[in-house]
């Protein structure tokens, strides 16, 4: 029998049972959920990471749908539990979903929500913070400061990069890649060179017309690039951020292979997944070349770094906050559980995922849609005419 595990309960009376497995940010998400007849549960437990028994014991013998995290292995066992449940809805509170099995989540009938459109600057800007973090040795200067150690200017301390007029290099310009793009063309007038397995048709045109608007300014005008290969990326760029979804075709995308052909005072940023990059082989590359830096959000075997890694002077290592901003969670609570309420109550899936403000209005009711299933044309769910 599975062991007990702590819960606070809202709305006890609601005719739906909908679980959280982890408490979220903001209340709106709770008073959604409660004004339309749910019986919340959010589970209290103290460890971070609920293993696949302790989300078991919060499905129980009756559960409508569950609204989980990214830590956790969502998969055959857990979806088979909540269709025996009863349950029909499960949601993400993240936009990368490499932690759902899908195919399984479809066999049971499940639809699986995810929260885009909330979340795209809000990375782009931790992608940006690391970047000039690692250009400007931001922490190394920072512990040297604090350490008391500064005993004077000198024309050699701490002398990074330089970013204007260098090339900005983008591995997946989907939405935060292309955010983050955006933000290193305008903010530092960089040059960008990308590689997608699709066109960016808007960030190439936006690269476009900031160049022309520079140079009618007397300007040197910024330039793209789409390259016709990541390693065309790796060779040209100053500054090379990560932004794909996880999947077979990105695991180890940059390995020790991909990381010789990069320039030597490189800086490669990541706040996509950990498994993009086989983080030993990082490590290595790291100690054999004291100016090439790496800004990272995520790591290979989170939340462990590979051994090595923590003393890396050329390494700026952060836990997974890229999407950390009050508005932002906020947000991802909302959408969160308006994808489990919203297939709870047979609601029609909202056309666009990526306009999510409708959801986001405090002062309006929320639209009646899921905001985004990602397996609905899977489940044959309707689109909202909205
Ligand atoms: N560190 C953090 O806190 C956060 C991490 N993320 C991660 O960022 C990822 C991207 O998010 P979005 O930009 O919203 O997704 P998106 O779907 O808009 O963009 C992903 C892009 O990757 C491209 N791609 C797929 N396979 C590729 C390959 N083999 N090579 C090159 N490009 C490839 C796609 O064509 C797409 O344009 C998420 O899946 C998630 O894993 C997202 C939010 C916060
Ligand atoms: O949304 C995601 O995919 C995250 O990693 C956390 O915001």
């Amino acid at each position: 029998m599975a062991k007990p595990i702590s819960i606070e309960v809202w709305n006890p009376s609601g005719k739906y049972r909908v679980v959280s497995t982890k408490s979220m940010p903001g209340t709106r998400w709770i008073r959604l959920l409660t004004d339309q007849d749910c019986r919340l549960e959010i589970c209290t437990e103290k460890k971070t990471i609920l293993s696949v028994e302790d989300i078991l014991a919060l499905i129980g013998n009756r559960c409508d749908g569950v609204i989980g995290q990214l830590t956790e292995d969502w998969g055959e066992v857990l979806f088979s539990a909540l269709k025996r449940a009863g349950g029909s809805a499960f949601s993400n509170m993240a936009v990368g979903y490499n932690n759902v099995d899908v195919n399984a989540a479809n066999k049971y009938g499940i639809a699986v929500g995810n929260t885009p459109g909330v979340l795209t600057e809000t990375t782009a800007e931790l992608a940006a913070s690391l970047s000039l973090a690692a250009a400007r040795r931001i922490v190394e200067a920072d512990q040297f400061m604090r350490a008391g150690l500064y005993d004077g200017w000198l024309p050699h301390l701490f002398v990074g990069n330089l970013l204007k007029g260098q090339t900005v290099g983008v591995i997946g310009a989907g939405r935060i890649g292309s955010a983050y793009a955006r933000m290193m063309i305008e903010g530092f007038k960089m040059n960008l060179i990308y590689y997608d397995l699709y066109q960016a048709t808007r960030l190439e045109k936006f690269v476009t017309a900031y160049g022309q608007f520079l140079k009618e300014n007397g300007e040197p005008p910024v330039t793209w690039k789409r390259a016709a290969s990541m390693e065309d990326v790796l060779r040209e760029a100053d500054v090379i951020s990560l932004h794909p979804v996880l999947d077979k075709t990105t695991y180890h995308l940059i390995n020790k292979e991909s990381l010789a052909i990069m320039k030597k005072e490189a800086i490669l940023v990541n706040a996509s997944r950990g498994p993009v990059i086989d983080e030993a082989a990082l490590v290595e590359h790291l100690k054999a070349n004291p100016m090439f830096r790496v800004g990272l959000d995520v790591f290979e075997d989170e939340p462990f770094m590979k051994p090595g890694l923590a003393e890396q002077k050329n390494a700026v290592v952060v836990p997974h906050i890229a999407s950390a901003s009050k508005w932002t969670r906020e947000g991802m609570a909302t959408l969160a559980a308006l994808n489990v309420l919203g297939k709870i109550k047979g609601y029609p899936i909202w056309s666009d995922p990526n306009r999510v403000e409708p959801f986001l209005d405090e002062n309006s009711p929320a639209p009646a849609a899921c905001p985004s299933i990602v397996n609905a044309k899977q489940l044959g769910l309707p689109s909202s005419k909205l």
